[in-house]
């Protein structure tokens, strides 16, 4: 999977690069990334990016030719891919959308900067638009970051266990459960004791009630989302799970 990143603040990118899933990923070729910096394509000598709204007020606006140029660059390079652009005005992203963006070969992400972009750039040359949250940030970097590290654990070979992404909070629809190690007590807290038991049936199921009890009472509206059928799909996971171990 290939993401091109338009930026022009591209070493803040080399974190990803550092540790973690992301990097073993990018250095095993599960994705790739690539930077492009709008100044490299802004006309004359000063390479203006942004200039002064029209109609007056604060801040400025990221100019629509340096954009344009490097939308097209990114798009050559990888022609499979389509252009999101990262704003609080962009559709809100949950896990199925990051399921649908993983399963893409590519996306060009546009991080913006200052009040935002030149509206035409929305109609000219984006594909779509997405929102990490309903807060402003002072940049696009961190959401395209946040859109890549959520897309990327979820591509094959990308974590440890290939079912640790399933598991996770919002993948089957449910919170997770809660996880313990280490010691056994801690403090007069004791791991429970099904954890210890060794049977593996049960734990599935104590695993599971305890996911649709947290989702219950942490978080009503995603079992509002479920349907009986996804219910079902997660019982006969949890017992294909258990058939396995
Ligand atoms: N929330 C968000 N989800 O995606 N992007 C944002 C976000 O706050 N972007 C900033 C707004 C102005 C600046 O240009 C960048």
């Amino acid at each position: 999977m290939r993401f091109d990143v338009i930026t022009l603040f591209p070493e803040q990118f080399r974190i990803l690069s550092r540790e973690g899933v992301v990097a073993r990923a990018l250095s095993r070729g599960i994705a790739e990334l690539r930077l492009w910096n709008p100044r490299d394509f802004a006309p004359g000598p000063h390479r203006r990016v942004d200039d002064r709204p029209y109609g007056g007020g604060p801040g400025m606006v990221m100019l629509f030719e340096p954009l344009a140029a490097a939308i097209a660059a990114a798009r050559a390079a990888s022609p499979k891919s389509q252009v999101a652009y990262l704003s609080p005005q962009g559709t809100r992203l949950d896990q199925d959308a990051i399921n649908d963006i993983a399963a893409k070969p590519g996306w060009i992400l546009l991080a913006g900067r200052y009040e935002g972009i030149d509206e035409r750039l929305l109609e000219r040359c984006i594909d779509q638009e997405w929102s990490i949250g309903d807060y402003v940030l002072s940049g696009g970097e961190l959401p395209a970051m946040v859109v890549m590290d959520a897309a990327i654990r979820l591509l094959p070979g990308a974590l440890g266990h290939e079912r640790s992404a399933y598991e996770d909070s919002h993948m089957s629809g449910l919170l997770d459960c809660p996880h313990f190690s280490r010691p056994e007590e801690i403090d007069g807290l004791r791991v429970p004791k099904v954890l210890l038991s060794g049977d593996h049936g049960a734990i599935a199921r104590w695993r599971r009630q305890q996911a649709l009890g947290r989702t219950w009472l942490k978080r009503p509206d995603l079992l509002a989302k479920m349907t009986l059928d996804q219910a079902t799909t997660l019982d006969q996971a949890t017992t294909l799970d258990q058939e396995a171990r």
